[in-house]
């Protein structure tokens, strides 16, 4: 498992599952998820991986207590949480959802707003601290002249970026997001993974400007204490996000889980992962497996499914040269 810290006093595990089981309906169904045991990394991005179906969305709906665990238990940065009230997990655990829905005629500004409620008392009103949270949220989804459209007027895209902006205002330390980048063009899914993955923990002193939409990635996808950008005094959130673009999630995340139908069946870092063995199982996707030229990190290359493969021997292809 990659860990993200070798400093004795934190916690070098975000998310520690044990025997967990989840599933809708009657107990006495079958489970959709589990029981499994899974050690998430502290401090680093986990992607987690799997077909359709699979129980991705469960994993993190459990993770955030929207759906009760059937059975075992989360340790949440070292923490047994199960007692906590809900506003008082909700300043540790934060998700983006898979579909979320904004009240009609919200601001872009109100929604994220949303962020800051677990951090109110009960009869708390706004401060400065909450008015700072959300100008970087917006700032750092690229927002701020958005900030008064109506999210329901927004394009997909931008509408993906304005959730994620209430998820950044909540600045918890572990941040959950649902196919954070399913709306997004390519260049807005390197710009968003590569914003969450360098998240600081709120609980440290870090700059916020760690945690800057370009800054840039290390080479090498190592394990957080190693990568370039933030300095070695910005702790950084544990984030997990359900990702379905393999190559990104290479790219972007320290550690991968990859499931199947309710199991994990592969974790460790994206070279370990991602190899043709573990897509086939998965995916049932015949697929070669290389190192990104210039990044390192693994590359996927579909080739087909089961016996519908392409002839290997493909027509010579023009060169990015010819193209110019
Ligand atoms: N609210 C629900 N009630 C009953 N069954 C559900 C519910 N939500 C999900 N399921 C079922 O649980 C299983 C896992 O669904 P889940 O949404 O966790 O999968 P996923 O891996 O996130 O899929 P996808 O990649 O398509 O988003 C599926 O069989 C799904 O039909």
């Amino acid at each position: 498992m990659t860990t993200a810290r070798t400093d004795p006093d934190t916690p070098t595990v975000g998310l520690r599952l044990r025997g967990v089981e989840l599933g809708y309906g009657p107990a006495s169904a079958p489970p959709v998820v589990g029981p499994i045991d899974l050690d998430l990394p502290a401090g680093a991005t986990t992607a987690i991986i799997g077909a359709n179906g699979c129980g991705k969305s469960t994993l993190l709906r459990g993770l955030t207590r929207q759906l009760p665990l059937r059975a075992g238990h989360i340790e949440v940065l070292g923490q047994d949480l199960s007692g906590a009230g809900a506003r008082e997990y909700a300043r540790t655990v934060a998700l983006l959802p898979q579909h979320p829905v904004a009240l009609e005629g919200m601001t872009v500004a109100q929604l994220v707003a949303r962020g800051r409620h677990p951090h109110r008392g009960l009869l708390g009103g706004r401060g400065d601290g909450d008015d700072a949270a959300i100008a970087a949220a917006l700032e750092s989804t690229a927002l701020t002249e958005l900030a008064d459209r109506e999210v329901t007027s927004l394009s997909g895209g931008q509408r993906q970026r304005a959730w994620l902006a209430l998820v950044l205002a909540q600045q918890t330390p572990v941040v959950l997001l649902d196919e954070p980048t399913s709306y997004l063009d390519l260049a807005h899914q390197v710009d968003v993974l590569d914003l969450v993955r360098l998240l600081p923990d709120p609980r440290s002193a870090a700059p916020p400007e760690s945690a800057g939409p370009h800054a840039s990635r290390p080479a090498d996808n190592g394990p957080a204490q190693t990568a370039g950008a933030p300095p070695a005094a910005a702790p950084r959130a544990t984030v997990v996000a359900v990702l379905h673009e393999l190559n990104l999630a290479a790219r972007c995340a320290d550690h991968l889980v990859a499931m199947v139908r309710g199991q994990v069946v592969a974790a460790g870092r994206p070279a370990e992962v991602l190899v043709p063995e573990v897509l086939a199982d998965v995916f049932g996707l015949d697929a070669d497996v290389m190192p990104d030229p210039l990044l390192g990190h693994p590359v996927v290359l579909p080739r087909g499914i089961g016996d519908r493969l392409p002839p290997r021997t493909a027509p010579a292809s023009p060169t990015a040269q010819e193209y110019r």
